[in-house]
């Protein structure tokens, strides 16, 4: 398995792969700082040519950096379950996504690719996952969600069923979500409310990744 990223997720992943006796054969990372990451070596910005038969995972947390990276990839996408995992066998993934300790995926939901669904997250029946969303620690998805392109769902949060998330949304930690939510939208509280509208959502996955820039500051707001 091949990683890319060197950060926080990553660890986790590393030893996720580790502890289930998969080996990880090198760490791409564009920081040039970064020698060694977890005793293993970290060989620089991506290489389409390096270990093509291994399959690569995109170990990085932010959404829209998962979004701008994978269309750059050659090698071929890897899903990555814990062991301790709850995976329905009528659930259905896309590729590239990481499913972590104790996460329950139920009958019938569709999960994109490059999701994660963090530690003890649950997503209930017939819930749609697109592309590039996170899922964070103990979030519960009711069933019948459905949660668009790169939109964060924030640790410990709540979604009633059948509520339709659109994409870039930014969901705050321990949110109740009760209503249908617009693309770009930040929310936060019980019930969520809308505290900022973002543009994103107006523009399509590969602006989105624009992130940070133009002096909409979505990494400083807690992700
Ligand atoms: C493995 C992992 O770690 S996965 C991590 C996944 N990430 C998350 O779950 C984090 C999601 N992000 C958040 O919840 C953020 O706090 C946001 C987006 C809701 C708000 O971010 P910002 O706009 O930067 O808020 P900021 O930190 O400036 O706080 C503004 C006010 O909102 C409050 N606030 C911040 N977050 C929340 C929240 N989730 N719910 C309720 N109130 C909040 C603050 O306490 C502050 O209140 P005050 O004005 O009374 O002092």
């Amino acid at each position: 398995m091949l990683i890319y990223g060197a950060g926080g997720h990553a660890k986790i992943i590393i030893s996720l792969l580790m502890d289930s006796g998969a080996s990880v054969k090198a760490i791409f990372d564009d920081d040039p700082a970064k020698r060694i990451f977890e005793g293993i070596a970290v060989i620089g910005s991506y290489d389409p040519d390096l270990h093509m038969n291994e399959a690569l995972i995109l170990a990085i947390g932010d959404n829209a950096s998962r979004a701008q990276l994978a269309a750059k990839i050659g090698h071929r996408f890897a899903n990555v379950f814990h062991h301790s995992s709850l995976i329905n066998r009528n659930a259905h993934f896309g590729s590239g996504n990481v499913i972590l300790h104790r996460a329950v995926i139920q009958t019938d939901t569709i999960i994109g690719n490059h999701c994660i669904i963090n530690t003890g997250a649950i997503v209930e029946h017939e819930c749609k996952i697109s592309d590039f969303v996170h899922i964070a620690p103990g979030s519960v998805l009711c069933g019948n969600v459905t949660v668009g392109e790169c939109t964060l769902i924030g640790a410990g949060s709540v979604v009633v069923p059948n509520v339709v998330i659109g994409k870039n949304c930014l969901i705050g930690a321990g949110s109740v979500v009760t209503k249908n939510i617009p693309d770009g939208a930040i929310i936060r509280g019980n019930p969520a409310r809308i505290i900022k509208q973002t543009h994103y959502g107006k523009k399509n996955l590969a602006l989105a990744t624009a992130y940070g820039r133009d002096g909409n500051d979505l990494h400083s707001t807690g992700l």
